[in-house]
């Protein structure tokens, strides 16, 4: 479903990915982990195209993410494909990025109006069943000031699935809640686990990425160090640099 093949990003004069290869099958959970600055979040802003890339492919079931090929070169997709293309993709960030001044509901149903083109009555009836799945029915009505931080990323979370997204990238989605509210976000994302969402998830819960993955992929300078299942990365690393970030981490 995601394949990212020698893709280089560079800020300036650093370069922050380094010819990064990620494979993520249909229904499969893909954890990043990695020191701060490894390049985690630009990894993801590339796949969603919130960065342009340098070079290398990214595709979306077989689909070139940004790009269409002519003539044996990449030519920049116009922005109402690239838009199409990034309904496809739910992102749910740190710091939760919700609309302060619409209520709940409204934040649920202006993608999908403006976007997917539903009626406002489709659309909220889609929102409901989203907010009911994490736990959040009954809330339409709030701000997102009135709420939690916790319940505030679980609506960030709902408005994604209300795109019915066909991959979910999180970044780093607890990093910017108290601990006691942790646990409520990382509950929903099980669920979603359990639902067979295709997801990229970058976190420092080592804790989620060893029960919910099913790769775990450890980027530090823009290179992917190692890969493979938990067991093998998280548990009995082959390398000296996952060694010694995960000392540090746990
Ligand atoms: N828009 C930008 N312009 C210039 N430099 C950037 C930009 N975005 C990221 N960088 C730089 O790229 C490097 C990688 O950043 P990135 O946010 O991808 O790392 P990260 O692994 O997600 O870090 P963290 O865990 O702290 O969020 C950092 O050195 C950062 O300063």
């Amino acid at each position: 479903m995601l394949e990212i093949r020698d893709l280089r990003k560079s800020f300036g004069q650093a370069e922050v990915l380094r010819g990064v290869d990620l494979t993520v099958r249909h229904g499969e959970v893909s954890c990043v982990i990695g020191p701060s600055g490894s390049g985690k979040s630009t990894l993801l802003r590339c796949v969603n195209h919130l960065e342009k890339v340098d070079s290398g492919r990214i595709e979306i079931d077989g689909e070139l993410v940004g790009y269409r090929e002519s003539g044996g070169r990449l030519r920049e997709l116009p922005d109402r494909a690239v838009a199409r293309q990034r309904a496809r993709i739910g992102m749910v960030f740190q710091n939760f990025n919700l609309f302060g001044h619409l209520t709940v509901l409204e934040n649920l149903i202006e993608a999908p109006v403006g976007v997917l083109g539903l009626s406002k009555v489709e659309a909220a009836r889609r929102a409901r069943d989203t907010l009911r799945r994490v736990g959040l029915d009954g809330r339409e009505g709030a701000y997102p000031r009135q709420l939690s931080g916790g319940q505030q990323q679980r609506v960030a979370i709902a408005r994604a699935l209300a795109m019915e997204p066909e991959l979910l990238l999180f970044d780093e989605p607890t990093s910017a809640l108290d601990p006691e509210l942790v646990g409520e976000v990382l509950a929903v994302m099980h669920d979603l686990v359990r639902a067979g969402q295709t997801m990229v998830v970058v976190t420092h819960e080592i804790g989620f990425a060893r029960e919910a993955a099913d790769s775990v992929v450890f980027l530090d300078g823009g290179e992917i160090v190692e890969s493979g299942p938990p067991v093998e990365v998280l548990s009995n690393p082959a390398h000296a640099r996952t060694r010694e970030f995960l000392q540090r981490t746990l």
